[in-house]
Formats: C-alpha cells, sequence, structure tokens
C-alpha cells in the first residue's frame, strides 16, 4: 500500500524543499491542503490524522500543537522544529550518529530531526566522545555560519526584499550574542558533555549552506581524530570524513561546498608541532540540515531504500 504522508507548513522554506525531494515518488502519496486551509486547525488535524507519517516544518509552538491534534496511533511523525530534540519519547533523528541511530528512528512513532548546527557539531564532536579522545568536560566552542534560508521565510525576505521587515543589506553577521541559541542544549545532550559548548553563530549573504567549526586549541593526535570519525561514519554514504591527503591539500572551505546537497562532510585540520586542529563540518541547512534529514528518517520510518530521494555527493 502507499504510505500517505502530510507535511504540516508544507508552505514555507523546509516544508517546499521536501516536498520537492518527494516529488515522483510512487512509493508514497502527499496529502495537501488548499492554501485557505493550511492554517486552518481542522483541517490540519483531519491531515494529521490520514497520515502514516507527517513531518511538521512550522515553528515551535504551531509543531508542539500539531502533535496534540493527532489521536490516531497510526500516524508517526517527524518534528523538524527545535520543539522536541531533548524530549522524552522522541527519537533523534540522525540515524548516523550512534551505531543503533538508523534502528531507533526506524522503530519510533516520533522522531526529532536535528538542527541544522547541531548536526555538524555532533558530527564531529559525539565519535570524538565516545573514543575517549575527548574529555566530556572539556570547555568546547562552536564557530558557524549558516545561509539565510537558515532563518526561513523572514529570513529569506529580510535579505531579497528592502521593504521587508529588518531588511538588510548586511554581507555577514554574528548574532546569539547572548549565548543562549534553542540549539545549544541539544548539542550538550547528544554530544554527552558535562557543560554547553559555547556556540557563535552567523549569517552569511548567500541563501543556503554551511560550515560548523570545532576548534581544538588542545588536540589529540590528528590521526586519532581522523580514525575516530572514519570508523563512526564508515558504510553511511551521506557522512563523509575527507582524509589526510585530502586535508593537507584543501586551502579553503567554502560555505557553498555542499549546498543543493543532502550530504555531509568533515574535515580535520591542524597543525601536530603546535598540537592544534580545527574540526570542520559542511553541510547544508536545508539539506542534511533539515529537508534532507527528514526524508531520509521517513525513509527509515516507513521501511523504504534510506537514500531515496537524497541528494548525494
Ligand atoms: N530553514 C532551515 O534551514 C531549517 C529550519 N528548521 C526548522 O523547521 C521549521 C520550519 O522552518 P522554515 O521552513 O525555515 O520556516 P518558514 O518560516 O519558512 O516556514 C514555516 C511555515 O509554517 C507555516 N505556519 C506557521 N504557523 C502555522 C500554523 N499554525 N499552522 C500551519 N502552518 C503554519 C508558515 O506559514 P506562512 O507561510 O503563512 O508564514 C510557513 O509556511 C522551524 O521549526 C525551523 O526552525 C530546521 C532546520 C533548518
Ligand atoms: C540562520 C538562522 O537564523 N538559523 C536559525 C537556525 C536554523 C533553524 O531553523 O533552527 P532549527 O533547526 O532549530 O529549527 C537560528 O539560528 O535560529
Amino acid at each position: 500500500m502507499t504510505a500517505q504522508v502530510f507535511i504540516d507548513g508544507g508552505a514555507g522554506t523546509t516544508g517546499l524543499e521536501i516536498a520537492e525531494r518527494l516529488a515522483g515518488r510512487t512509493d508514497l502519496q502527499l496529502i495537501r491542503l488548499e492554501e485557505a486551509r493550511r492554517k486552518d486547525p481542522i483541517a490540519r488535524g483531519e491531515a494529521l490524522n490520514d497520515a502514516d507519517a507527517v513531518i511538521l516544518c512550522l515553528p515551535d509552538d504551531a509543531a508542539r500543537e500539531a502533535v496534540t491534534l493527532i489521536d490516531n496511533p497510526r500516524t508517526r511523525v517527524i518534528d523538524a522544529s527545535t520543539a522536541h530534540r531533548v524530549a522524552e519519547g522522541w527519537a533523534y533523528g540522525f540515524p548516523e550518529l550512534e551505531p543503533d541511530g538508523a534502528a531507533r528512528i526506524a522503530g519510533a512513532r516520533r522522531v526529532s530531526n536535528p538542527g541544522c548546527y547541531p548536526t555538524g557539531f555532533l558530527a564531529l564532536v559525539r565519535p570524538l566522545v565516545r573514543a575517549g579522545l575527548l574529555d566530556p568536560a572539556t570547555p568546547l566552542t562552536v564557530n558557524a555560519t549558516s545561509g539565510y534560508s537558515g532563518g526561513g521565510k523572514a529570513m529569506i525576505a529580510a535579505f531579497e526584499d528592502p521593504h521587508a521587515a529588518g531588511a538588510t543589506d548586511t554581507a555577514f553577521r554574528l548574532y546569539a550574542l547572548g549565548l543562549a541559541h534553542k540549539h545549544i542544549a541539544e548539542m550538550q545532550a547528544h554530544a554527552g558533555l558535562a557543560r554547553p559548548p559555547l556556540f557563535a553563530p552567523a549569517v552569511a549573504h548567500t541563501y543556503r549552506g554551511m560550515t560548523v567549526e570545532v576548534p581544538l586549541p588542545i588536540a589529540p593526535p590528528l590521526a586519532e581524530i581522523r580514525a575516530a570519525l572514519a570508523e563512526a561514519y564508515a558504510g553511511r554514504p551521506l557522512v563523509r570524513v575527507a582524509s589526510a591527503e585530502e586535508a593537507d591539500a584543501t586551502a579553503l572551505v567554502k560555505i557553498e561546498r555542499l549546498a543543493g546537497t543532502d550530504a555531509l562532510e568533515l574535515f580535520v585540520f591542524g597543525n601536530e608541532r603546535t598540537g592544534q586542529a580545527r574540526l570542520v563540518a559542511v553541510l547544508d541547512n536545508l539539506g542534511k540540515g533539515a529537508a534532507g534529514a527528514a526524508v531520509q528518517n521517513l525513509n527509515l520510518m516507513l521501511g523504504l531504500d534510506e537514500l531515496s530521494g537524497l541528494r548525494r555527493i
């Protein structure tokens, strides 16, 4: 039987990206609401309960509300918002992060997609904590830059429409300067850290793409870091760990490097003489950071080919 899928918030940035990835699929069918009813709780409630799987592409409060509208025990949920990423009863939707991650997602009724920045941070840090290369009490800093689509429709308008609220012509800006960004709890919890990382995000004047960097002023040997990452992601086609030769040959990492894909690349740069390292993750905030991850989780939950509809490198 063809699975019925409903994207709540389907007219938003992430929802449209998911629909693009699902277009042409014959193993599932999208339930669509007409424009006039797409925010109507009655229409949404019907669609949420008619679907085999729903993907919530909504602001946090609307995502919490959507979950309360579901009373059909068959309906399985993927939430792209921040609302349930450290909530009890929700599987964390990052299949490659833990050895049993994909199996846990496949068996779950409620899955929370990771945040875009935490996807890069956790991919770099979690395997090192697990392997004992990084003490959980280490104070970590995360320097990251996102394309402006990371802020959804409102931020896209601010960067593209001079008459929009908050319109800006800036090339690059720092934000979350109060050190209380909504992604910090998720980064600490899923990395298994004793203290919150210091998160320093920025937005660049480019539509999509992301770099996430974790500097290590006192690093374990670079070869050991690379080996731990390579082992963690062996056989996982969407996560690529660059070799020492590639890192040595890489003079620049551009934010656009993986734009338009659903992949994630990890680099270990460093200086063996000083014992310092820069761990760098590259992804598309709308790819592995949002829509790609949601489609991957949907595939796993419905028992379909995990990579169907995804854009590999
Ligand atoms: N953009 C990104 O890179 C990422 C986004 N996310 C998360 O995904 C979620 C969606 O983000 P994004 O797509 O960027 O945001 P957008 O603002 O682009 O889209 C959100 C959509 O939800 C709709 N909406 C708002 N309230 C309701 C409601 N009560 N009922 C039905 N629809 C509603 C909006 O309607 P309207 O069109 O009328 O405004 C809009 O279409 C957010 O939680 C975000 O944090 C996660 C990872 C990355
Ligand atoms: C550039 C920008 O503003 N990015 C957003 C994060 C992206 C996002 O939508 O956050 P979730 O993944 O948690 O939903 C922010 O920092 O709030």
